[in-house]
């Protein structure tokens, strides 16, 4: 074995090509070693994977730190384990969905089998689904626990494990950590029952869609507008993922007549290539493209575009110059938030125990409208798992009316417990044909928001760095903001941070620290820092818990007196976010 490898990645490497791993796992290993590929040994062996923000994620690979059948499986083996401490004595089901990528049907069976070989019956979707649906799943079959198989909006290289407990949420505190203990309590992977009976699987499908379905047509606020604007254009692309199995027979079933689904990227499997892509990521405006283009050839009102796993959406609408434009999350998390509080509000629901919930790099523009409709607005940590617990801690006390984030998940009502983006296409739908119902637009909806409560604008500024040197390099680079603080941003002074890996927050003005509470409402430690200036810039930077990726989110703000203004501040806010980039070097 090659001398430079570190003691720990020989240990793994090592125990790989002694163990019981398969043969062409181990020539793999052994051709790397062979090659002295250093670097690639390293990546695959220095860890193990980790649960972040969305379950397990990483490179379809040989290697301790890589998706394959043997980190699923000591995984699942894991979840088990701790899912029979946890309610012994009962019978316990799971289920489990996948989406479309490359061995998410695999992965999938593999969990089903090691489930049913622990003595845990298994519902397993019989093709491809939505995340949400699972999390719908859950709920309605009464499981424990749950697990889709996705990688979300990630490169094609990837796959992933979202893990759930019992109401539909992705595991948090203590199960989070509980079920970390039991996978590295398998010091073999022998003891992974791969081969086990599998007579506990039950296939699901249609049954679940059709109550899913129907789930999502009750949450329906404006049937007259529905029924008078059935000819609203929309475009739909899946971007080759699961939303295609639901959303089209969603928004036939709404009544809309006049859906066009972007053919080419509607069919699911593509070998989970998803070839007319560079990534299945509907923040990405390369990946909107086709559905923009098709809107603009077609005059459309309304683009929609779900990732793979279909929790996520991105919307592009006709702005007020008549051109699609695409809206960012937080924009469109503001424009769905703003329809349901005045839906709460026309209904007389709102009597001072109602709650939204959004995460804390979300824009503040949520926090200001639900303060104005008397909601409560409750901030979590980066995670729809966070949303999903402060639902659950205000079961029965507070009622949940809808959540949101910036990077494009919102959920409406506690039904699905994370993020859902096919009843956000069925509400973004629905209030479209509102705004058009009372001759307006969902951008101009957008537009009196920002009038009614200033105008926010949210950048996010993403560095990518891979393998285990760009991930030293992303802590080098928290360590230096936390010792640094920016003293100004855009000429603004700096006065307050926020240090949620200390759980601390600092005035600069008075120079006094506090703590932040923890413990409870989706916060708790995490290496995230932010940082307030005079003016009402917020400025963020955070590791991602999904990608090798150091993300920095820049809020700015200004008022907005009337819509011709709306360009100019735009513009202005739009700079501003620029020269903060500049400024802290954020390339
Ligand atoms: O990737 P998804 O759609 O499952 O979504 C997951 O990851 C996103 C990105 O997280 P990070 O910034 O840590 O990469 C989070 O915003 C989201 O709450 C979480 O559910
Ligand atoms: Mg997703």
């Amino acid at each position: 074995m090659t001398a430079k490898l570190e003691p720990n990645v020989m240990t793994k490497v090592s125990s790989w090509l002694t163990g019981d791993y398969d043969i062409d796992t181990k020539q793999s290993i052994q051709q790397l070693i062979d090659e002295g590929n250093d670097t690639e040994l390293t990546d695959a062996f220095y860890k193990d994977l980790e649960f972040g923000t969305g379950g397990l994620r990483g490179l379809i690979g040989i290697g301790s730190n890589r998706m394959n059948r043997y980190t699923v499986g000591t995984a699942t083996q894991g979840l088990a384990n701790y899912l029979n401490k946890a309610f012994p004595n009962e019978e316990k089901k799971v289920a489990i969905a996948y989406d479309s990528r490359i061995k998410s049907d695999e992965f999938a069976r593999i969990i089903a089998d090691i489930f049913s070989a622990n003595g845990i019956s298994v519902y397993l979707f019989e093709a491809l689904r939505p995340t949400p649906e699972l999390s719908f799943a859950i709920r309605l079959l009464g499981c424990k626990s749950g697990v889709v198989v996705t990688a979300s909006h990630n490169p094609k290289e990837y796959n992933g494990y979202k893990a759930y407990w019992d109401d539909g949420s992705q595991v948090v505190a203590p199960h989070d950590s509980n079920i970390i203990d039991e996978v590295n309590a398998i010091k073999s992977i022998d003891e992974v029952k791969f081969d086990g009976d599998n007579s506990r699987i039950t296939k699901i499908g249609a049954e679940v869609d059709e109550k899913y379905i129907n789930h999502i047509l009750s949450l329906s606020i404006s049937k007259g507008a529905l029924e008078r604007q059935k000819n609203l254009k929309i475009v739909y692309t899946p971007l080759h993922g699961t939303g295609v199995t639901l959303v089209p027979a969603l928004l036939s079933k709404m009544g809309f007549e006049a859906v066009t689904v972007i053919e080419e990227q509607a069919e699911p499997k593509g070998n989970g290539q998803f070839p007319t892509v560079v990534y299945p990521n509907p923040e990405e405006s390369e990946a909107m493209s086709k559905a923009v283009a098709k809107a603009r050839e077609i005059d459309a009102d309304l683009v929609l575009g779900t990732d793979p796993d279909a929790d996520r959406v991105g919307i592009a609408v006709k702005n007020h110059h008549g051109e699609i434009q695409l809206l960012n999350g937080n924009q469109t998390a503001s424009v769905l938030i703003y329809y349901l509080l005045n839906a709460w509000k026309d209904a007389g629901k709102l009597t001072g125990t109602q709650f939204v919930c959004k995460t804390i790099v979300t824009t503040d523009l949520i926090d200001k409208m639900a303060a104005a409709y008397d909601v409560n607005c409750y901030n979590t940590l980066t995670g729809f798992k966070y949303i999903a617990q402060v639902i659950r801690e205000k079961e029965g006390v507070e009622q949940f009316i809808g959540g949101g984030e910036e990077s494009y998940g919102y959920l409406i009502g506690d039904a699905v417990r994370d993020k859902d983006a096919i009843a956000s296409c069925a509400m973004i739908a629905e209030l479209s044909a509102y705004a058009k119902d009372k001759g307006l637009s969902l951008f101009d909806m957008l537009m009196e928001i920002y009038k009614q409560f200033g105008f926010y604008y949210e950048g996010l500024i993403s560095l990518t760095k891979k393998g285990k040197s760009g991930a030293d390099e992303i802590q080098q680079m928290m360590a230096d903001f936390r010792a640094n603080p920016p003293k100004t941003l855009a000429g603004s002074p700096v006065v307050r941070m926020d240090d949620y890996k200390a759980l601390t927050t600092t005035d600069f003005t008075s120079g006094t620290t506090s703590q932040i509470p923890s413990g409870e409402m989706g916060i708790e430690t995490s290496n995230v820092l932010q940082f307030f200036t005079e003016d009402g810039t917020k400025f963020t930077c955070r590791p991602s818990g999904t990608e090798p990726k150091i993300k920095f989110y820049v809020g700015v703000r200004a008022p907005l007196e009337k819509n011709e203004d709306f360009d100019d501040v735009y513009a202005a806010l739009k700079d501003k976010v620029k020269a903060i980039g500049e400024e802290l070097g954020l390339k």
